[in-house]
Order: C-alpha cells, then sequence, then structure tokens
C-alpha cells in the first residue's frame, strides 16, 4: 500500500517533526509513505470571504498538481465522516483487497479547504468536532495510519 500525504504548508515545531519522523520510520515495514508539502499562501490582512476564498483556491492549485485521479482520495475536514480506528483500517484493507493500494490524503493549512476539493473526495474524513492546527494534524494522521497497519497485521499496538 502506498500513501501520499499532501499537506499545506511547514512544519516549524521541532517537537513535531520529531514525532511524524518517528512514525514515518516505524510505518517503512508495513507501507510506502510520501509527504508531500504545498507552500501556504500568506495570509491576507483582511478576511473576508473573497480573500479566504482566494487563500484557499491558489493552495487547492498546488495541492491539485500531487492529485492523481486513480488514487483513493481522502480528505481531512472536521465536518467529515468519523471513524475508529478500527473502521479506519477495516477501510484501508477493503480497498487494498479491491486492488486500490494508492491512498492520498490531504491536510489543509490555515483557512482549511476550498469546498471543490472537498467535494471531489472519495472519503471526508474527521478526527473529532475539535479543530486541530494542521501541524499538529500531521502527527495525529501519520499516527493513525500506523495504528491501523498493525491492527490489519493483528500486532500488538492497538491496546
Ligand atoms: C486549522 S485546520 C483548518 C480549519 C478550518 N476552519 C476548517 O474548518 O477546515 C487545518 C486543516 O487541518 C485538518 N483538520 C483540523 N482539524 C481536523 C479534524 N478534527 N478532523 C480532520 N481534519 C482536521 C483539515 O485538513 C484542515 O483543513
Amino acid at each position: 500500500m502506498k500513501f501520499t500525504i499532501i499537506a499545506v504548508g511547514k512544519i516549524k515545531e521541532k517537537y513535531l517533526i520529531q514525532g511524524i519522523k518517528e512514525y514515518q520510520k516505524r510505518i517503512i515495514p508495513y507501507a510506502k509513505l510520501e509527504i508531500k508539502e504545498v507552500k501556504d499562501t500568506p495570509l491576507p490582512s483582511k478576511l473576508h470571504t473573497e480573500e479566504v476564498n482566494k487563500v484557499k483556491r491558489e493552495e487547492e492549485e498546488r495541492i491539485r498538481t500531487y492529485i492523481s485521479s486513480k488514487d483513493y482520495l481522502i480528505i481531512l475536514d472536521p465536518n467529515g465522516n468519523q471513524l475508529t480506528s478500527k473502521d479506519f483500517a477495516k477501510k484501508l484493507d477493503k480497498l487494498s483487497l479491491h486492488g486500490t493500494s494508492n491512498i492520498t490524503l490531504v491536510i489543509g493549512g490555515t483557512l482549511g479547504l476550498s469546498e471543490k476539493l472537498k467535494q471531489e473526495a472519495d472519503l471526508l474524513l474527521s478526527f473529532s468536532k475539535f479543530t486541530f492546527p494542521h501541524q499538529l494534524m500531521r502527527l495525529i494522521l501519520v499516527e493513525q495510519i500506523y495504528r491501523a497497519l498493525k491492527i490489519n497485521r493483528n500486532e500488538p499496538y492497538h491496546y
């Protein structure tokens, strides 16, 4: 299975960089994982709908350069569908059984993702109704991918 995480913006915090690297290392024996970081658009001083939409549109364009129509597209959004870790593992297992082994996961920037992009998702995934910073979301996501892979192998981790 191959996972591609497309994420808007850089990770600045050292503890998050270390945490993400740790899970990337743990995932290596089970699956391929690539992280494509796309530039975030600097936030304008005024955040009216028009300015917000412009930022989202620009970031969407950069995200699209890494999306392949052949991949299963999971877009992370607080208002998406909530799954348990076991359900997520089952979902990945089913996709793999049906021959879908390229999974693309998208994390938005500070203002989130465009509606247009969200509508194209095969799965709109929420990790709870709370909003997390995009940098922390990347760490949570790699941990949950690792957890799902362990669950599917029936290996101890998911207590
Ligand atoms: C700071 S949040 C953006 C907040 C923005 N108001 C929104 O509603 O999307 C940055 C990105 O992190 C991801 N994210 C944050 N919290 C999430 C959650 N609870 N579930 C899924 N994704 C989340 C989403 O991809 C989001 O675009």
